[in-house]
C-alpha cells in the first residue's frame, strides 16, 4: 500500500517552550541589551550576538527556565506514537554547545524521549535526514524550509500574506499543526477515516448557512434573493475597518465601484469563495491577489451599458444644450435667451474611444443624431466597426479629428492619463471631452488647465480618479458637467444587474459553473452539463490523489474526441484542483489550480487527440514510483470514471468503495468478501478489470458500510494484493441513477 511517510522537524522555542519572550527579557536586565520580545523566535536571524545566545541558552541560563508551551508533551507523544519515533526530530537553531540544557530542560518538563538536532541551517540538517514537514514559529525559518520544498506549519495568528509560499501553513497554535499533521497522516493511511471519506470534503462540520457581505446599494429584489439563501451582511464598503471585519466570516462579497477589494481585504477573508461586481469595471478589485487566493470574480458586463449609454448622450445634450446654466438662470428668475448658445450635434464629428459594450451603445444612439462617428478600439474586429457604423481610426487620427471625444475603456495601465496634456493638445481648439468610464483614464489637471484656457470648450464628466470625489480640479469650472458616477445607476440597469449578480453569486457558492467569471475561462456548455462533467472531473482528481499520496512532478490530460477548449480548460482545473486539495495545504479552487501547481513545481500537460475517440474522454495521468491513470469518459450527458490504471471498468466508479490492485488468482474475491463479512461490511456490487487471465487485475467493491481499518489491515495480507485504497466518489447525476453509463454512451452523441 502506498502511504506518505511524514518526517517532521520540530523547532523548540516557542514550539515545545512557551513563547520565548523571556529570554529576550531576561537579557535586556542581566546584560543591558535592547532586545525586541520576539528576539529568541529566530536569535541569529534577529542578529542576537553570538556570546549572549551563549549565555541564554548555556547551564544555568534563562532558557532552562522556561515552561512548556500547553500540552506540549503529549502533542509530541501523539505524534511519535502515529508517525513513529523513526520521523520525528527536534531541530533546534540553539548553540550546538548547549544540547545538555535542553535535553535536561525536555526531561525535566517530562517530554517524550525524542532526538534533537542543533543547526544553524536547519534546512541543510532536514535535507538530510529527509525531513517532509515541520513546525516552526519563526517566518524566516519557515520560508527557508518552504523554498525546500519542505511544507512548514507556522505558528501565527497574523494572516498570511497573498504571496506566501503555499508550503508555509499558518496555524494558530501546537495543537493546530499537530491536527493537521495527524489528518494529514491519517487522511493518507491505510483506511480513510470516516470524516475523510467523502469525495468531497466539507469545509464545514455542520453544513452553514452563507454568509454574503454586499458593501453598496444593490437592487431589492436581488437583495431578497440573496437572502432567502444566506445571511446577508450589509456594510459600508468605504469604511475600512468595517469592510476587513465584515469579510472575516464571509463566503462571498458583492461590491459596486466605491468598495476596495485589496489583497488587504482578501488575506483578512479566509473563507471568501466569490467577489461579485455588481457592475462591469473591475479595476476596483485586485484580480491578481483574487485568482491567486482561489477566489472567483463575477461581475455583470453590459447589464448597465445602456445606462451608461444614454447618460453619455446626457452629457453631451446637457452641454450642447447649455441645460445646466440655463436651468439655474431660469430658476434665479433670470430670462436670458440671448446668453446661451446651444448648438445641434447633426453633423459633428464624435469620436469614440473603446467600442465594447457602453460604446457600442452610445454609437448606435449616436447614429439617430446624424454625426459622424470615429472609433478608436485596437481589440475589435474591423467588422464590428462596420456594424456599428463606426470609421476605424487611430488615437492620434481621432484626437485631431473630432468634436466630440467620448471614453469607454477600462481602467488599466495602458488606458491610464490616455488624455493628458500631449493629447488634449491634439484636439481640435473648443473641442468637448465627456468621460463616463473611469476617472484614470484623462488627467484632471490638464483638462482644468485647457478648460481654463478655452482649447477644450466643455466636459461632461461621471467619473474620477479618486472616489468619492469631495475635491477636484474641475469642480466650479463653468464649462463643466459633473455627475458623481451614476451613468450605471438607472433603475433598469440595478435590476439587471442585480439580477445578474444575486443568480450567479448563489450558484458559484453551490458549485456551479457560472457564465459571467473573470477569471475562469468562459464556458461554452450548459451550465448543468458542465457541472456534471466538472464534478466527476473532480471525482477523478481526488481519485488520482488517493492512488498517489505523494505529490507527483507531472499531471498530464489527454482530452480525446471533439471536445472544445473551454471544456477541456474546466475539467482539467477541476480535477487538478481536487488533486491539489490533497496534495497541498493550499486552498485550491479552479480558479487558483493552475497557479498553485506551477508554485509547487508540478507540470500540467494538456494534449488534444481530436482524431481519437468518439465519445469524448478525458485520462489523467500521474508520475511517481508507479505511475496511476484514471479516465473519465463522457456522452455530452452524463460522465463517468471508467478507467483506472487502464483497467477498464464496467460501470462508472461511484459511492463508497474499495478498490485493489492484485494478480489475478482464484480465490481472492472470495477472501476478501470473508474478511468484509466478519467485519459487517455489506458489499452491494462488484467489478473486476484484468487484462489477461492470471495478470495484475483491478477489483472494485462498491459497499454499504466504512471499511474498518483491521478489515483493510487483513486484507493487504491476502497474497497477491498489492495496494488496497478506500475512497468514496459521488453517485451518478439524478436523472442517470441506476443507468449504466456504457448504456448512455452507445446513444449517439449530440
Ligand atoms: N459611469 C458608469 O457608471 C459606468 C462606467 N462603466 C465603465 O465604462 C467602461 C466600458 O465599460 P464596458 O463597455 O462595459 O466594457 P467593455 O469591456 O465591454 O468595453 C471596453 C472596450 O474598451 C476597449 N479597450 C480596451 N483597452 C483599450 C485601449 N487601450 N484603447 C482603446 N480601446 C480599448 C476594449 O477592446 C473594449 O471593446 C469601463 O471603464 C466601465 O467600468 C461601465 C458602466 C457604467
Ligand atoms: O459598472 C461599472 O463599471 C460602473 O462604473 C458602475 O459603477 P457603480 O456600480 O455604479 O458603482
Amino acid at each position: 500500500m502506498e502511504k506518505l511517510t511524514i518526517r517532521l522537524a520540530l523547532d523548540l522555542d516557542g514550539v515545545l517552550t512557551e513563547h520565548p519572550a523571556p529570554l529576550a527579557q531576561a537579557a535586556n536586565r542581566a546584560l543591558g541589551m535592547q532586545l525586541p520580545d520576539h528576539a529568541f523566535v529566530d536569535s541569529a536571524g534577529c542578529n542576537v550576538p553570538d556570546a549572549v545566545r551563549e549565555w541564554v541558552y548555556g547551564p544555568g541560563g534563562p532558557a532552562s527556565l522556561l515552561e512548556a508551551a500547553p500540552r506540549a508533551q503529549e502533542l509530541l507523544q501523539r505524534l511519535l506514537d502515529t508517525l513513529g519515533a523513526e520521523n520525528v526530530w527536534i531541530v533546534t537553531a540553539r548553540p550546538a554547545r548547549s544540547r545538555a540544557v535542553a535535553e535536561d530542560w525536555l526531561r525535566r518538563h517530562r517530554f517524550p524521549a525524542c532526538r534533537i538536532e542543533f543547526a544553524d541551517d536547519k534546512v541543510e540538517v532536514a535535507r538530510a535526514l529527509g525531513v517532509t514537514h515541520a513546525i516552526e514559529d519563526s517566518l524566516r525559518h519557515a520560508t527557508c524550509y518552504a523554498r525546500a520544498g519542505i511544507t512548514c506549519f507556522l505558528l501565527s495568528s497574523e494572516p498570511a500574506p497573498a504571496d506566501e509560499s503555499p508550503l508555509v501553513v499558518r496555524v494558530p497554535d501546537l495543537a493546530q499543526a499537530i491536527e493537521r499533521i495527524l489528518s494529514l497522516a491519517g487522511e493518507i493511511g491505510p483506511v480513510l477515516p470516516q470524516a475523510n471519506a467523502r469525495w468531497h470534503e466539507p469545509e464545514d462540520a455542520e453544513p452553514r448557512r452563507r454568509r454574503i457581505v454586499i458593501s453598496d446599494l444593490i437592487d431589492e429584489k436581488a437583495r431578497q434573493r440573496l437572502a432567502a439563501e444566506a445571511d446577508i451582511v450589509d456594510i459600508d464598503g468605504r469604511d475600512r475597518a468595517a469592510l476587513l471585519k465584515a469579510v472575516q466570516d464571509a463566503d462571498a462579497l458583492i461590491v459596486r465601484s466605491e468598495t476596495l477589494v485589496t489583497r488587504e481585504v482578501l488575506a483578512a477573508a479566509p473563507r471568501l469563495r466569490v467577489i461579485a461586481r455588481a457592475g462591469s469595471g473591475v479595476d476596483n478589485i485586485d484580480l491578481e491577489a483574487a485568482t491567486q487566493a482561489g477566489i472567483l470574480v463575477l461581475n455583470a458586463p453590459g447589464a448597465n451599458a445602456v445606462s451608461a449609454g444614454e447618460h453619455t448622450i446626457a452629457l453631451m445634450l446637457a452641454i450642447a444644450r447649455c441645460v445646466p446654466e440655463a436651468n439655474a438662470s431660469t430658476h434665479a428668475g433670470r430670462w436670458e435667451r440671448k446668453r446661451f448658445k446651444p448648438f445641434d450635434l447633426k453633423g459633428k464629428t464624435v469620436g469614440i474611444v473603446g467600442l465594447g459594450r457602453v460604446g457600442s451603445v452610445v454609437a448606435q444612439r449616436l447614429r439617430a443624431f446624424e454625426v459622424r462617428l470615429l472609433g478608436y478600439d485596437p481589440y475589435i474586429t474591423r467588422e464590428r466597426f462596420a456594424q456599428l457604423g463606426v470609421e476605424p481610426v487611430d488615437y492620434e487620427t481621432l484626437l485631431e479629428n473630432v468634436d466630440i471625444i467620448t471614453f469607454h475603456v477600462p481602467a488599466t495601465p495602458e488606458t491610464h492619463h490616455m488624455l493628458d496634456a500631449d493629447a488634449i493638445a491634439r484636439l481640435r481648439p473648443g473641442a468637448i471631452v465627456i468621460n463616463c468610464a473611469r476617472g484614470e483614464v484623462v488627467d484632471p489637471v490638464a483638462l482644468a488647465e485647457a478648460l481654463q484656457r478655452g482649447h477644450v470648450a466643455a466636459a461632461g464628466i461621471d467619473v474620477f480618479p479618486e472616489e468619492p470625489a469631495y475635491a477636484s480640479p474641475l469642480f466650479g469650472l463653468p464649462n463643466v458637467v459633473l455627475t458623481p458616477h451614476i451613468g450605471g445607476s438607472s433603475r433598469e440597469a440595478l435590476e439587471a444587474v442585480g439580477e445578474i449578480i444575486s443568480t450567479t453569486t448563489l450558484a458559484a457558492l453551490r458549485g456551479e459553473i457560472v457564465p459571467n467569471a473573470v477569471n475562469l475561462p468562459a464556458a461554452s456548455l450548459r451550465a448543468p452539463e458542465l457541472l456534471r462533467l466538472t464534478q466527476v472531473a473532480d471525482a477523478a482528481g481526488h481519485l488520482i490523489a488517493v492512488l498517489q499520496p505523494n505529490r507527483p512532478s507531472t499531471f498530464a490530460v489527454t482530452v480525446r474526441g471533439q471536445v472544445a477548449p473551454d471544456v477541456a480548460e474546466h475539467v482539467t482545473a477541476a480535477a487538478l484542483s481536487s488533486a491539489l486539495r490533497r496534495w497541498s495545504d493550499r486552498r485550491v479552487t479552479p480558479v487558483n489550480a493552475r497557479l498553485v501547481a506551477a508554485e509547487l513545481n508540478l507540470l500540467v500537460s494538456v494534449r488534444f487527440d481530436s482524431s481519437a475517440a468518439a465519445i469524448p474522454e478525458f485520462s489523467f495521468e500521474v508520475d511517481g514510483e508507479s505511475p496511476h491513470h484514471v479516465t473519465v469518459r463522457w456522452d455530452r450527458k452524463d460522465a463517468g470514471i471508467m478507467e483506472v490504471d487502464r483497467f477498464s471498468l464496467e460501470r462508472p466508479l461511484a459511492g463508497h468503495m474499495l478498490i485493489t490492485h492484485h494478480r489475478d488468482r482464484p480465490g481472492i474475491v472470495g477472501q476478501i468478501g470473508t474478511i468484509l463479512g466478519r467485519y459487517e461490511v455489506n458489499i452491494a456490487g462488484m467489478q473486476v478489470g484484468r487484462h489477461q487471465r492470471g495478470g495484475e487485475a483491478i477489483m472494485v467493491l462498491n459497499v454499504d458500510d466504512p471499511i474498518p481499518e483491521e478489515a483493510l489491515a487483513e486484507i493487504l495480507t491476502i497474497p497477491h494484493i498489492s495496494t488496497a485504497y478506500v475512497v468514496s466518489l459521488p453517485e451518478p447525476a439524478p436523472q442517470m441513477a441506476g443507468r449504466p453509463v456504457r448504456a448512455a454512451l452507445s446513444q449517439p452523441a449530440d
